[in-house]
């Protein structure tokens, strides 16, 4: 984080934010206002939002507005993501958000401390960095992005690391998805702790 983005959590760089549905995960198909904050020092190769890696690119916003343009939408839950959302101090923006009546939501790698005030967390654990103690413990959800074959194996060290009745999830990688899909059907057959989490906004073509 070469950018000056204050420790307090005031000013974060903000991406985009958009009105949407949950694609992914436990929370597939509910309303939801999203937060994406610039940068990301992780490296997934097969990073579907790799535009959001530079935080430079990305304007320092205020919470407050972030917040206020939250509050305008039906439903009262946001999901913060990015980028690596926790990179960011992310203690100020949450309360706010929970303050106003907004459920709070982040998609992380967990590879940076956790900060903040959750109602959900989803860890999607990566190669490239590993997921800190402290988000692990916090996670209802442990979502694994199957790129090849190797991948259900190294699922299976972060499910025995995650306390016993989070939900588990395998999502195919996007750009391998027609491959990988019929192998995690049979995964899932076979070892039926897991569920299959599709990222259902690309087939639907919403954002
Ligand atoms: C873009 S990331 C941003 C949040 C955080 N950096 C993370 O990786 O969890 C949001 C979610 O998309 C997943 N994801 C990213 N690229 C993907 C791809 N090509 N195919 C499937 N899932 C992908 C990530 O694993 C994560 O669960
Ligand atoms: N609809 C929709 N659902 C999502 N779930 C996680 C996303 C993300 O990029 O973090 C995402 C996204 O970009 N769009
Ligand atoms: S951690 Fe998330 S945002 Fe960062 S490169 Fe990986 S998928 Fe992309
Ligand atoms: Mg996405």
């Amino acid at each position: 984080m070469s950018k000056q983005v204050p420790a307090d959590g005031t000013l974060l760089p903000l991406m985009e934010e958009f009105y949407t549905i949950q694609g992914e995960g436990y929370h597939t198909g509910k309303a939801a206002y999203f937060i994406r904050l610039g940068g990301c020092d992780v490296g997934c190769h097969w990073c579907d939002v790799k535009e959001s890696w530079d935080a430079e690119l990305h304007p320092l916003t205020k919470a407050d507005d972030i917040i206020r343009n939250a509050a305008r939408y039906p439903a009262k839950t946001v999901v913060i993501t990015g980028g690596e959302p926790l990179i960011y101090n992310l203690d100020y923006l949450t309360r706010g958000l929970q303050d106003a009546g907004i459920k709070t939501f982040i998609e992380t790698s967990g590879a940076y401390p956790l900060s903040g005030h959750w109602d959900w967390v989803c860890l999607s654990p990566k190669k490239f960095k590993a997921p800190l103690p402290d988000v692990i413990e916090a996670a209802g959800e442990l979502k694994v992005i199957v790129f090849n074959k190797s991948d259900f194996e190294w699922a299976e060290r972060y499910a025995a690391q995650i306390p016993v009745g989070r939900k588990l999830y395998l999502q195919p990688e996007w750009s391998k998805a027609a491959q990988m899909t019929p192998l995690i059907i049979d995964y899932v057959k076979e070892n039926p702790k897991w569920e299959i989490s599709l990222q259902t906004h690309k087939y639907l073509n919403i954002p």
